[in-house]
């Protein structure tokens, strides 16, 4: 019923996602304002595989307080639309918007972040591109909510958006930068510390302008990564190609501590047991949330 061009009125365009145009919409139906989604298929004429909208109609099931509610996905025309709530504004803007962050929000932030990873992570999906423009922030309920859980995995990562925008690799972890084909959970955690230190900083950790970049971006602070340090990485598909360029620096001591000066003792101990190299040593979402860096959170 009410095919997506009628049943919602866009607005006005509010960003361009990595798949196709975002647009502030109002459901015609529910007088609602929603988020409006157009998902772009590289093959537009083949249509969407009915694999991604399985995965997408999968995730209408994820309900929690810091995860967008995606209220409706509408297959029209061979285009795909995902309808979501609408909420004020993105974390980026959010940043960009106040002179800092005070460290009771940081906290309070992080910890609903942790909370929507952990439900998610619990429910093996994985979001595998958390930045600032896909979490929401209610101001009025000082509330985030992680917008485009799943969507990586139904759509693929492009390098560009379909508007050719690059896509940042500012908070991609190390083990997919390195060509890890079975990355997993752990990807999001490494992803969230990025975006925690920046929180903190009103600076990013790690910004690279290019994958190689990237990577160099993060062994000037974290050291190079090495089969002591992280068992496995001199297997890793890319790892020969990064390696002949980058002098194996002497001292492999992280200086995270130096760079983030504006976070408690106890902030700068979880965020350097998310920013692991090794995937299988990167703090789960889970125990995460059990640091003594929440025990004073009154919520
Ligand atoms: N880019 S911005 O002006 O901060 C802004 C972004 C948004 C929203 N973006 C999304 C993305 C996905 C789901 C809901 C929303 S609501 C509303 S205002």
């Amino acid at each position: 019923f009410g095919q997506s061009e009628e049943r919602y009125q866009k607005l006005e365009k509010i960003g361009e996602g990595t798949y196709g145009l975002v647009y502030k919409a109002r459901d015609n139906q529910t007088g609602e304002i929603v988020a409006l989604k157009k998902i772009r298929m590289d093959h537009e004429d083949e249509g969407v595989p009915s694999t991604a909208i399985r995965e997408i109609s999968l995730l209408k099931e994820v309900q929690h307080p810091n995860i967008v509610p995606l209220k409706d996905v509408v297959y029209d025309e061979s285009r795909l639309y995902l309808i979501f709530d609408f909420v004020d504004l993105d974390l980026k803007k959010y940043m960009e918007s106040v002179p800092q962050l005070d460290r009771v929000q940081v906290k309070r932030f992080i910890h609903q972040m942790l909370q929507a990873l952990n439900y998610c992570h619990q429910n093996r999906v994985i979001h595998r591109d958390l930045k600032p423009q896909n979490i929401l922030v209610d101001i009025k309920q000082q509330n985030t909510q992680i917008a485009d859980f799943g969507l990586a995995r139904a759509f693929g990562l492009p390098l560009k958006t379909y508007t050719h925008e690059v896509i940042t690799l500012w908070y991609r972890a190390p083990e997919i930068l390195l060509g890890q084909k079975q990355y997993s959970t752990p990807v999001d955690v490494w992803s969230l510390g990025c975006i925690f230190a920046e929180m903190a900083q009103k600076r990013p950790l790690f910004c690279g302008d290019s994958e190689i970049d990237q990577l160099f971006k993060i062994f000037k602070i974290m050291g190079t990564p090495k089969e002591s340090t992280w068992p496995g990485v001199s297997t890793l598909p890319d790892f020969k190609s990064t390696f002949p360029r980058w002098p194996t620096p002497t001292n492999p001591a992280t200086t995270l501590g130096r760079d983030i000066t504006n976070l408690c003792p106890l902030g700068l101990d979880l965020l350097s047991k998310m920013i692991v190299y090794d995937p299988y040593a990167r703090i789960t979402a889970e125990e995460a949330l059990k640091h003594s860096y929440f025990d004073d959170l009154n919520n």
